[in-house]
């Protein structure tokens, strides 16, 4: 991956001498480019954006700390830590996500719902990206398409909550909201916000993302070890016979390549493209971490490659989407089955002026009987306004229900049944199902009931180890991406007219 050196800068003084003051017009066919200013009564003038001017808005969702100074003092450490990726890795991840707005990429981007500091180890960051790779292996089989590689991990810690306390027994504690912001022990103390954490946080993403730097690029990922990457567990089961079969495949397909002369030595087989994504929620340490490209003048925020504003904190008028649209990582946009046609394409609009392909993907969550519904009009709209998008769908955020035992979970049955109608709608409407969001682990889990090795309520207590929403294991991930892949074997051979002689 090419590197580019960064400035760490004092970014408020350096934005206000480089950055115009720019408009947004009704049509985007016709959007002023910041050299010529606006005219026509259609206009509307934007307030300059600086890294800090989110605080000039309305902020939900962000913790109050206790004490100023402590955070400042923390705040300016992490501004003087070095970034954590780098600008031209998050333009090449941009121009995958645009091949995917096209239908000619899909994709796969997965981790856990809230990374922790408790469950950081080697063999829990190997065992999901293991994960993702065969789920990879088993998409890239059936689509015959690249498919982009996005973890939610190595920075993903920050949590929205539905209801800012939590009450046990009678008594009554703010919420937890993610390991970089306070305690998931049931006290007073541990529910303190403390900045401190945001130092962990850092130092835990840094090391994550340079294990999975060294798996990406160092032979583990190489595709002649299609065959190696078996997870134990997953090793005599319905979707491990699945997987093995499917890796003897492309396996042999590899020997026939070799035999005709095709080295399978090239660094395209050897590594893979490996990219981070968490949600913009934590702004002062978004913020901390946004820096100038000292290339191409633009600001990122460098904590990851992709960064989403969740469902909770994605008003027009709030701090989240001012942060947003002053930073050029792509940007993805939590959709559920509240949002307003209207609303979606304003939103695109202010995130996305120059309507880029691959700087936005709309991660659909709504529960598969809401996305029916509402889908097809949000894709109109956003058609209509002649806006690029990536359709993405995350399937576990809008199927949350609560267990007998009162553990929150979901069910497999309505993770692939909302799966099934986001690209039954895709089909409908001729646009591009161009990926899946979930939440997922490489651990043997039990916090999503069903899947073909049926998990029932009464097994989610035995190892339940999720801080936040249940993830699907290991082998309800694979059994997805198989489901996932027979979609796009299907669309691909429709659109040969091949269809009926092939089996998947
Ligand atoms: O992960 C996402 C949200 O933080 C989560 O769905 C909210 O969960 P809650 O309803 O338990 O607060
Ligand atoms: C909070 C999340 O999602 P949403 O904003 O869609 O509820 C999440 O992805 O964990
Ligand atoms: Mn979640």
């Amino acid at each position: 991956m090419g590197m580019h050196v960064i400035a760490a800068s004092n970014p408020n003084q350096l934005l206000l001498l480089r950055l115009p003051t720019y408009t947004v017009s009704s049509s985007l066919h016709h959007r002023p480019s910041s050299s010529s200013p606006p005219t026509g009564s259609s206009s509307l003038s934007i307030p300059q954006w600086t890294p800090s001017s989110w605080k000039t808005k309305p902020a939900l969702q962000l913790p109050t700390y206790p004490d100023q100074s402590s955070l400042d003092t923390v705040l300016s450490t992490i501004r003087s830590f070095p970034p954590i990726i780098f600008a031209g890795e998050c333009r090449r991840l941009e121009e995958k996500l645009s091949l995917a707005a096209l239908g000619n990429a899909f994709l796969l981007q997965g981790g856990d719902c809230a990374e922790s500091f408790k469950e950081f180890n080697a063999n829990n960051i190997r065992d999901t990206f293991r994960v993702i790779l065969q789920m990879s292996a088993v998409l890239m089989f059936g689509g015959q398409m690249p498919v982009i590689k996005v973890g939610r991990m190595a920075g993903q810690f920050a949590k929205p909550r539905s209801d800012p306390f939590e009450e046990k027994d009678g008594v009554k504690l703010p919420s937890y909201r993610g390991d970089n912001i306070n305690g998931d022990v049931f006290d007073e103390k541990s529910r303190v916000p403390d900045p401190e954490r945001m130092i962990r946080a850092y130092c835990q993403s840094v090391a994550t993302l340079n294990l999975l730097r060294a798996f990406a690029t160092g032979g583990y990922a190489a595709m002649q070890r299609v065959t190696e990457w078996n997870l134990d567990f997953t090793e005599y089961s319905e979707q491990g016979d699945r997987y093995h079969e499917l890796a003897h495949r492309v396996d042999e397909t590899l020997g026939f390549m070799a035999a005709a002369g095709i080295t399978p030595n090239h660094p395209i087989m050897t590594t893979t493209d490996f990219w981070t994504s968490h949600e913009c929620l934590l702004l002062p340490y978004e913020e901390a971490l946004t820096r100038e490209d000292s290339t191409t003048g633009l600001y990122y925020d460098c904590s990851a490659h992709l960064l989403w504003v969740g469902e909770r904190t994605r008003q027009l008028d709030g701090a989240h989407v001012e942060f947003l649209r002053g930073i050029s990582n792509p940007l993805g946009i939590k959709v559920s089955d509240k949002m307003d046609p209207n609303e979606l394409v304003k939103l695109i609009e202010i995130l996305n002026p120059t309507n880029k392909a691959g700087r936005i993907s709309i991660i659909v969550r709504m529960g598969a009987d809401n996305l029916r519904v509402k889908l097809p009009h949000l894709i109109r709209a956003v058609r209509g306004a002649g806006q690029i998008v990536t359709w993405v769908s995350d399937p576990m955020h809008g199927n949350t229900t609560k267990a007998p035992c009162g553990l929150k979970t979901r069910s497999f049955d309505a993770i692939r049944a909302e799966v099934r109608a986001f690209f039954d709608v895709h089909d409908q409407e001729g646009s591009h199902p161009g990926g899946v969001h979930l939440e997922m682990t490489g651990q043997n889990v039990t916090e999503c009931v069903g899947g073909s090795r049926t998990i029932t309520y009464n097994d989610l207590s035995s190892r339940y180890h999720t801080h936040c929403d249940p993830r699907l294991n290991a082998s309800q991930s694979l059994e997805l991406a198989f489901i996932i892949a027979g979609r796009l074997r299907k669309k691909r051979l429709l659109s040969q007219d091949k269809l009926p002689s092939f089996r998947f």
